[in-house]
């Protein structure tokens, strides 16, 4: 089961937590040529990623990728591709090499495999940092998602396009076994109203709370 850790307020948690990460990819590059580091985007991970980006580490060494993108341009506010270039791969880390989840296309579908393609050599995910929605959703794999189960399933591509009531544009996700082959992986959540959701999954399948499929031997942090 999961390793659930408290921290007194939201400050705190980001600067914790970035230095933990920050001592992952740190080991890993010891021990490895290169580091993948795979992010959520949303209104949470901001915070962790200004400090992130002022650490010193070899960041050229490391891969930097989503765990899911909504399907808009970097112009969009809503592009999390765009939270990444402002506020992760920028300073110290402005070296790290991006591994896009997005590319023109007025869909997905079309250049689903070029996305995948840009993936050779950079699993198994090295440090992997997930969100998640009060509707127990992670990366894009939402509860009633047109695609979760092929999603879920341990022969499920790489990459996958996703649409769902809840999301408001086309998405693409990273797959569960992709996201369960993480090395090391943290859950991130901020609030009562998530902190209750999660105790909610307990209680539920992974297509009804999609964060039960990849929340094994995560470590979850959680402020209020
Ligand atoms: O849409 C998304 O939602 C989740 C949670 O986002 P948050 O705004 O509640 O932090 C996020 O993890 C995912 O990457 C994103 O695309």
């Amino acid at each position: 089961m999961r390793q659930l850790v408290e921290y007194p307020d939201r400050d705190m948690m980001m600067l914790d937590l970035a230095d933990t990460l920050a001592g992952e990819l740190a080991d890993c590059l010891r021990r490895h040529e290169s580091a993948s580091f795979c992010v959520p985007g949303g209104t949470t991970p901001g915070p962790i990623f200004d400090v992130l980006s002022e650490q010193a580490l070899d960041w050229k060494r490391v891969a930097v990728f989503l765990n899911d993108e909504r399907w808009v341009g970097e112009d969009n506010p809503r592009s999390n591709t765009r939270l990444l270039k402002e506020r992760l791969i920028v300073s110290k880390a402005s070296e790290a090499k991006l591994i896009p989840l997005y590319t023109p296309s007025p869909e997905p579908e079309p250049v689903m495999e070029e996305l995948a393609a840009a993936f050779d050599g950079h699993l198994p995910i090295s440090v992997l940092v997930l969100g998640m929605g009060a509707d127990m959703h992670t990366a894009s794999l939402f509860p009633g998602a047109d695609r979760l189960a092929d999603a879920l399933a341990s022969d499920a591509p790489i990459l996958m396009p996703m649409r769902a009531d809840a999301a408001v544009e086309p998405r693409v996700t990273l797959t569960a076994p992709v996201l369960n082959g993480a090395l090391s992986k943290h859950i991130v959540i901020f609030g009562d109203e998530k902190r209750a959701a999660l105790e909610r999954a307990a209680h539920l399948n992974a297509m009804e709370a999609p964060i039960r499929a990849v929340w094994s031997d995560a470590v979850v942090h959680w402020a209020k």
